[in-house]
């Protein structure tokens, strides 16, 4: 597996994240535990905003909350002078409940509701990101009764989208997000934005993507986006302040994943856009990007105590650990891949291959499938890396299997900032009806 950050083997043969032996964090806190290197998320969030000054541009990094929202996720963003981006009514309470500063807030979703836009005004948030037409006049129209004037950003799709390991260039139409630049539909959006008057527009915003690894899909939207800006200003007379371009920037999972610098995925977007402006003698924008999975996803480590084995013999050897899609759904939903070592033997030559299964009655309920281990016992602990990004935030109850703690590890210290599940917290918004109430078992 390869060690992120400050990840370590110690000289007891265990892996060490952020000074902290993970031997003695599964003894502290329980297993399966998400295990945040701190270091390395304030390490990857000063890489972005230093790249961004020595650019020279005007700028905000947004951090993706969505990846990982919790309040002390919202603190380091806070401290580490990022802004935050987020989705919905629970991300921004969780910000605000932070003391995450609301100007520096950016409210996004394609289906924001009437309250959720009433919450984010009346927290005096700093922009929305603005996905469609209804949207639109259903936010100018909150506004002008609250007699607040909104900061809006429009998302558009620049007709640039990336996958995985490629990225290619085609209409968006069959998009749930944003006006399509192609069809006309974000030129319209432009004018009745521009006209509107509790709508203060800043400019546009584009996101081609998730785990990019190339810089030539940013640099596309970046000509995209500015071409689009420098012919609304021709057409219409209306200048952009701000351009977003979104998240995306790729992170390692596997030996398979070939991330850049984050330095080098800033670069082509300032260079490109400072090419671009100065060409077209068009005042260079505010540039703003949204990372989420770069900021946190290699940082985060989750640790599970291996279970029950079963071996099939000539298809494959199971062990099962004490989590599974309930707290990394990844492999359910994408078949994605990870690196993991037996976290207290890690000094062992690996003997066999095996495939990690969780504990859901669920056949797909799998995390890593091949993976070469020393045989592991009844006991073992598995450490799974780069869980930082989309696992704890995608976690579910399903089984009513219990949400694992998170602990913060950094120095030597290890902070709990999420606790784990009890019992009670998985039967607390339950409510039985009166006409079937019977006294409950006691434990
Ligand atoms: C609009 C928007 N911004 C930012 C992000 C964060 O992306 P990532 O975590 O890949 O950086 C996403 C998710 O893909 C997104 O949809
Ligand atoms: N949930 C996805 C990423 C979604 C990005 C948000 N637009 C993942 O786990 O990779």
């Amino acid at each position: 597996m390869f060690l992120h950050g400050t990840s370590t083997i110690n000289d007891k043969g265990h892996l060490e994240i952020g000074g902290c032996d993970v031997q003695q964090l599964a003894e502290t806190h329980g297993t399966p535990l998400y295990i945040v290197d701190e270091q390395l998320v304030r390490q990857r969030c000063r890489e972005y905003v230093e790249a961004f000054r020595a650019s020279g541009l005007q700028f905000q990094v947004a951090y993706a909350s969505k990846a990982f929202c919790v309040m002390a996720m919202c603190r380091i963003a806070e401290e580490e002078d990022m802004s935050l981006d987020v989705v919905s009514d629970g991300e921004l309470f969780t910000a605000l409940q932070a003391g995450f500063p609301a100007a520096r807030i950016h409210f996004h979703g394609n289906n924001k509701t009437p309250e959720e836009m009433e919450m984010a005004i009346d927290a005096k948030i700093g922009c929305f990101v603005v996905d469609n037409l209804i949207e639109l006049h259903m936010l100018n129209a909150i506004a002008a009764d609250k007699g607040e004037t909104v900061k809006v950003l429009l998302r558009i799709t620049p007709g640039v989208e990336a996958h995985t390991h490629e990225y290619i260039s085609t209409g968006q139409t069959d998009s749930k997000f944003g006006f399509d630049l192609g069809n006309g539909s974000a030129y319209t959006a432009i004018q009745q934005a521009s006209s509107l008057s509790h709508i203060e527009l800043l400019g546009v915003h584009s996101h081609i993507g998730s785990q990019i690894f190339e810089v030539e899909g940013f640099t596309m939207a970046v000509e995209k986006v500015s071409a689009f800006a420098v012919q609304i200003r021709q057409e219409l007379n209306v200048t952009f302040k701000v351009i977003n371009l979104g998240g995306g920037f790729g992170i390692r999972y596997t030996e398979g994943d070939t991330p850049l610098l984050v330095a080098q995925y800033v670069k082509a977007i300032t260079d490109g856009i400072k090419s671009y402006f100065g060409e077209a003698s068009y005042p260079i924008p505010e540039i703003w990007v949204e990372p989420g999975r770069s900021i946190v996803g290699e940082a985060g480590t989750t640790l599970y105590t291996v279970g029950t084995s079963k071996h099939i013999p000539g298809v494959r050897k199971y062990i099962a650990v004490d989590g599974g899609m309930t707290d990394n759904p990844r492999f359910a939903l994408y078949e994605s891949k990870y690196e993991a070592m037996l976290a207290n033997r890690a000094n062992e030559k690996a003997t066999e291959t095996v495939t990690v299964a969780g504990k859901c009655c669920e056949s797909g309920d799998k995390l890593i499938i091949d993976l070469e281990l020393p045989e592991a016992k009844t006991g073992d602990l598995l450490a799974v890396s780069c869980t930082g990004a989309y696992n704890y935030a995608m976690a579910s109850n399903y089984n009513r299997i219990r949400k694992p703690a998170v602990v913060f590890v950094k120095d030597g210290a290890s902070d709990v900032v999420v606790k784990r599940e009890s019992l009670d917290n998985i039967v607390g918004l339950d409510v039985i009806p009166e006409r079937m109430k019977k006294q409950a078992v006691t434990l």
